[in-house]
């Protein structure tokens, strides 16, 4: 058996007898090289990282163009430092899961240090104070979720961990752009020297939304006299501090126990996967698809690893924002989300099953190609009818990838404004567009409040996926009864009108009383939603 934290480089023949490629370099050297001249930082280093960036760094270290490691912060979930840095020296093991049923193993020492960054950990957050103030940092990447980026309520109004953040002032952030406020502070205290804060989390404008939130903490801070407006140029200087924007896709499961028990036959000893308290899935391993695309707008003004020649397509902003809202509020996430929820009410437990109902399929068709293609701007990088194409008959239907609509249903609050909230907008927007054509936009928002309802199809209680705002929620479906009258105007009317979770009143652009009739449809009784669906594609399916 061959474990992560053994010698890689004096123990080659064990790895490759378990199939597992190595690297060339010697970690412990990265990391004395890191300590000297820090250039990238990581906020949340869950699966997408360890499968996605880790590699990236990886290919650059190998190719002699990164002279240094990612140093790993997570701020919200300790367990993931503890669990899976830690105990196995920062290593990754990454699995590819191919179509053809082969995996792909690859192990990574790209990460040199991990931290849990907050006060509350005064060792690491007094690193990662130190971190920050080193000229040689180029890039503080992020993939901490949607939620990672909020500081608002349900109502739009700053949430009470903001509000006490913005009282309390920099010496002890607790949340998680406060944090990041923080110790962009002490950088500009001790030299003012260029960042590049790159976002890649899954929703368009990225780098604007991380922007929106650094500010408002700035300027709160500000307001309260704990800064200087000095600061609060420093951040808003495009040659200091700069937001670029960022398209990522890869799609990357939770670890799976199908991979682990593979792994386990094959002589790999760390194969035990975590669920942590704060329902991170993660593991010493990872797996992931073999496609893969990351497009970052090129602004980097402390400079910045060689990211083409990893593959990275490094474009202008205007061409990252139409890659990012192709394949975010078009192209994938949308279809994905759809999937997430009704694959949640309908009982399946993996997405490549329902690749195999032609219903699902018809319905996220109908969503990607019918009604968001057309308001598509082509990003020219990548062919938006192709991408869909392989997402629906290659990527998905994969069933070596081991994901669930389960894990994608998480969250689902804070993604529906963008994977939905855009396109209903651009057909507000845009000259011969009207949103009241749309059906299978409005059906899987209907499918959503059903979902809600946390009953499945077959009228049994289930449990949803995590989600920031499910007891707000919750309230507006929680005592609606299947198969019983029921005054659906009564219960949705003031969450169809929610702009910060719909981008629009739903009844202004002529969609409340569609999503309200669907919804009426899917709580008629048991089979309601599996009728809902089949009802909706027998009419409207183009
Ligand atoms: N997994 C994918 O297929 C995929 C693909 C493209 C983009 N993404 C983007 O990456 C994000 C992370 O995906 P993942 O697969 O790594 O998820 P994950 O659950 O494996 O890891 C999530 C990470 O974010 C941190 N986090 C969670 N909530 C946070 C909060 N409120 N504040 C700060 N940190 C927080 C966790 O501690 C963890 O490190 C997604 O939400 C999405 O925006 C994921
Ligand atoms: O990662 P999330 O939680 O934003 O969304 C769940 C999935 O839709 C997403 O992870 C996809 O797998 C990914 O966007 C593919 O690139």
């Amino acid at each position: 058996m061959v474990k992560l934290t053994d010698d890689y480089l004096n123990n080659k023949a064990a790895f490759a007898a378990a199939g597992i490629t190595v690297p060339t370099y010697d970690q412990d050297k990265l990391r004395t090289a890191t300590n000297e001249h820090p250039r990238w930082v990581h906020f949340g280093g869950g699966n997408l990282f360890r499968a996605f960036h880790a590699a990236i760094a990886n290919t650059l270290i190998e190719k002699g163009e990164l002279d240094s490691g990612v140093i790993v912060a997570d701020t919200y979930d300790n367990s993931v430092v503890d669990g899976v840095y830690k105990p196995f020296n920062d290593r990754v093991l990454r699995v590819i899961t191919k179509a053809d049923g082969n995996f792909d193993k690859e192990l990574f020492a790209s990460v040199t240090e991990s931290l849990f960054a907050t006060p509350a950990r005064e060792a690491d957050w007094k690193r990662m104070q130190e971190i920050f103030k080193a000229p040689s940092l180029q890039v503080v990447s992020f993939s901490i979720t949607e939620k990672g980026y909020n500081l608002k309520t349900v109502a739009g109004d700053l949430n009470d961990l903001t509000k006490a953040d913005l009282a309390a002032g920099p010496a002890a952030p607790k949340g998680n752009m406060a944090g990041l406020v923080a110790l962009l502070l002490g950088r500009f205290q001790n030299g003012a020297t260029p960042l590049t804060l790159m976002s890649t989390d899954n929703f368009s404008n990225n780098g604007d939304k991380l922007k929106d939130s650094v500010l408002t903490i700035a300027k709160g801070w500000k307001e309260n006299g704990f800064v200087g407006q000095d600061f609060l140029d420093y951040l808003q200087d495009s040659k200091k501090i700069s937001f670029p924007l960022s398209m990522i896709d890869r799609i990357t499961p939770n670890p799976s126990e199908a991979v682990s028990a593979k792994l386990k036959d094959s002589g790999f000893e760390d194969y035990t996967i975590i669920h942590t308290p704060k329902h991170t899935n993660i593991a010493p391993f990872t797996n992931t698809e073999e496609v893969h695309y990351l497009v970052v707008e090129d602004n980097f003004p402390n400079g910045r690893p060689k990211f083409e020649d990893a593959g990275v397509i490094m474009t202008d902003r205007k061409t990252v924002g139409e890659a990012d809202e192709m394949k975010v509020t078009t192209c994938l996430n949308p279809l994905h989300t759809s999937l997430a929820i009704f694959g949640s009410v309908l009982q399946f437990k993996s997405i490549s099953d329902e690749l195999q109902n032609d219903d699902l399929v018809g319905v996220i068709k109908q969503i990607g190609y019918v009604e968001g293609l057309p308001v598509v701007t082509d990003p020219k990088v990548i062919n938006p009818k192709e991408f869909i194409d392989q997402l629906v008959t290659k990527r998905l239907p994969n069933p070596y990838i081991p994901d669930t609509p389960q894990r994608i249903a998480t969250d689902t609050s804070q993604k529906i404004p963008v994977r939905y909230g855009v396109t209903i907008k651009q057909y507000v927007d845009r000259d011969g567009f009207d949103p009241s054509t749309l059906e299978f936009i409005p059906l899987t928002i209907a499918g959503w409040f059903r979902y809600l309802m946390a009953v499945n199809d077959e009228g049994e209680a289930f449990e949803p996926s995590p989600d920031p705002m499910m007891d707000d929620l919750k309230k507006y479906v929680g005592d609606i009864k299947l198969g019983e009258p029921t005054d659906v105007h009564a219960h949705l009317k003031d969450i169809l009108t929610n702009k910060a979770i719909f981008g629009q009143d739903l009844y202004a652009v002529g969609l409340g009383e569609k999503v309200e009739n669907y919804f009426s449809q899917m709580i008629a009784g048991k089979g309601a939603i599996v009728k809902t669906i089949e009802d909706a594609l027998a009419k409207h399916a183009k």
